[in-house]
């Protein structure tokens, strides 16, 4: 049978990885797709460059269009990036018949409800495997593998990028600057870096699960998103006092009011083994009633480990693209007449406990008034830790490590803390999961 044709677009860290990964493992990939899988076109800006990565034998030009035009291209790979020219290409590539596989978690967590009704009703397949976690078969173990259960939980550790950020300053006290650039350096991060510390990428992704999950529509609009720019280095040692480690989760639970969605950094109990991933490795829990809690760890950034879940979506459509569009997977998991209505959450309604520090006068007293207003708001304490205070200094650290509470009673708390004039600095308030 003739090989099926691919035309790559954008041809960077993922997708130099993709054609590699492709032609170096070519003979076991057809022995599993049942069929060749070859490269034959591929449009990038910068030709030179694509040239010499593909060689000869391979169409290399600028404009992915002619690529999309191709009556010999069976799937489009768009790994240009962006909600930009990406949205177009790929709207173009479904109009044209064209099954596609991307990588772009921001396109899809903006844009894919539009995406996604378009490949429907065009009988094409979008497939993303890649956007979520890279290398980790996340996407398919959430659609396929799970599908038996009814899903409550996922919290995952989805941006290589920053963990290794919060890896690096850590271990080796390197600053906050000089590991970004190593992670730009090393391909991991997004075109925008604010994106990966901003938390967005991770929340791309997260709604990207949690559509997948729960059979919601994405809701990116709807997500809470807090990076890791604010963090302190002192936050993460007290934590580390408390037996806890400090990581940037995209969190999605389901509750009887709504669906939760958020990012945002997080003590984790340091005996989690999820806590124990470091450096660009990702991993995501997923808890669900028939199977229990399962864990997926692998690398989630990088040329060949996003090339490795790039070419499975190419192999996927290989197997099924002559299968009758009922018979597939659908693409968010759940058929799309049978979608839930349930909403995403508004931050205040979440439910989770806190690590609170204030940096609070060297007096008696204090801890009291601290302690009387959560006891107040009905937010009972965990944990108390308070700093010495050092020679000469007239402040300490008071660490309060709560109970689960709603967010809306602990903002009121907060903001009642914060008028003491103890309470000598903005509190720092951190989120808490214990992920069991
Ligand atoms: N780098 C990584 O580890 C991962 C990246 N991704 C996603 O994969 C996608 C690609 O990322 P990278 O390969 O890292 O980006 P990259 O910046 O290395 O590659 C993008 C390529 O697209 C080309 N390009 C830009 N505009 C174009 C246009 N109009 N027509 C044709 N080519 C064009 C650029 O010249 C470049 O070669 C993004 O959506 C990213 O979020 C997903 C998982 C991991
Ligand atoms: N910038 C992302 C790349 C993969 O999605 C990350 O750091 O995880
Ligand atoms: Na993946």
């Amino acid at each position: 049978m003739k090989p099926i044709q691919v035309g790559l677009l954008g041809i960077g860290t993922v997708g130099s990885g993709t054609f590699e990964v492709l032609k170096r493992n070519q003979e076991e990939i057809q022995r599993r797709a049942g069929r060749g899988i070859e490269v034959t076109m591929v449009a990038d800006l910068d030709v030179a460059r694509a040239k010499s990565i593909v060689g000869a034998n391979v169409q290399v030009v600028d404009d992915a269009r002619k690529v999309i035009a191709n009556p010999d291209i069976d799937i489009v790979v768009e790994l240009i990036g962006g909600y930009g020219i990406a949205k177009q290409l790929v709207l173009e590539a479904i109009d044209a018949g064209k099954h596609v596989v991307t990588a772009n978690k921001a396109l899809l967590a903006v844009h894919g409800t539009e995406i996604f009704a378009a490949a429907h009703k065009k009988g094409v397949m979008v497939a993303f495997e890649a956007a979520v976690a890279g290398g980790i078969p996340i996407i398919k173990a959430l659609r396929e593998g799970l599908t038996a259960n009814r899903i409550q939980w996922l919290a995952g550790i989805i941006n290589g990028t920053t963990n290794f950020i919060l890896s690096e300053m850590r271990d080796k006290g390197l600053t906050f600057d000089d590991v970004l650039k190593q992670a730009q350096a090393l391909g991991y991060a997004e075109a925008d870096p604010t994106f990966d510390i901003e938390g967005v990428d991770a929340a791309h992704k997260a709604t990207l699960m949690s559509a997948i999950a729960f059979g919601v529509p994405v809701q990116f609009d709807k997500a809470y998103v807090e990076g890791i720019t604010k963090l302190e280095s002192q936050d993460i040692k007290y934590a580390e006092q408390l037996g806890y480690r400090i990581k940037l989760l995209g969190i999605s639970k389901r509750t009887a009011a709504g669906i939760e969605l958020r990012v945002h950094p997080c003590l984790v109990p340091a005996k989690r083994l999820i806590a124990n991933v470091e450096g660009a490795m990702n991993a995501v829990m997923v808890h669900a009633d028939a199977v229990g809690t399962t864990l997926y760890y692998g690398k989630g950034a990088g040329s060949e480990p996003t090339a490795s879940a790039v070419i499975a979506d190419l192999v996927d459509i290989t197997r099924l693209h002559t299968a009758d569009p009922l018979n597939r997977v659908p693409h968010l998991a759940f058929q799309p007449d049978a979608m839930s209505n349930l909403p995403i959450l508004p931050m205040a309604q979440v439910v989770t406990s806190y690590y609170l520090r204030l940096r609070v006068a060297d007096q008696a007293g204090v801890l009291a008034k601290v302690t009387g207003i959560l006891a107040n708001a009905d937010i009972s304490i965990d944990a108390v830790l308070q700093r010495e205070a050092g020679e000469g200094e007239s402040h300490t650290d008071l660490i309060i490590l709560t109970h689960d509470c709603v967010e809306a009673k602990m903002n009121q708390a907060l903001a009642e803390m914060q008028k003491l004039t103890t309470v000598l600095a903005p509190i720092t308030r951190i989120r808490k999961e214990e992920l069991n």
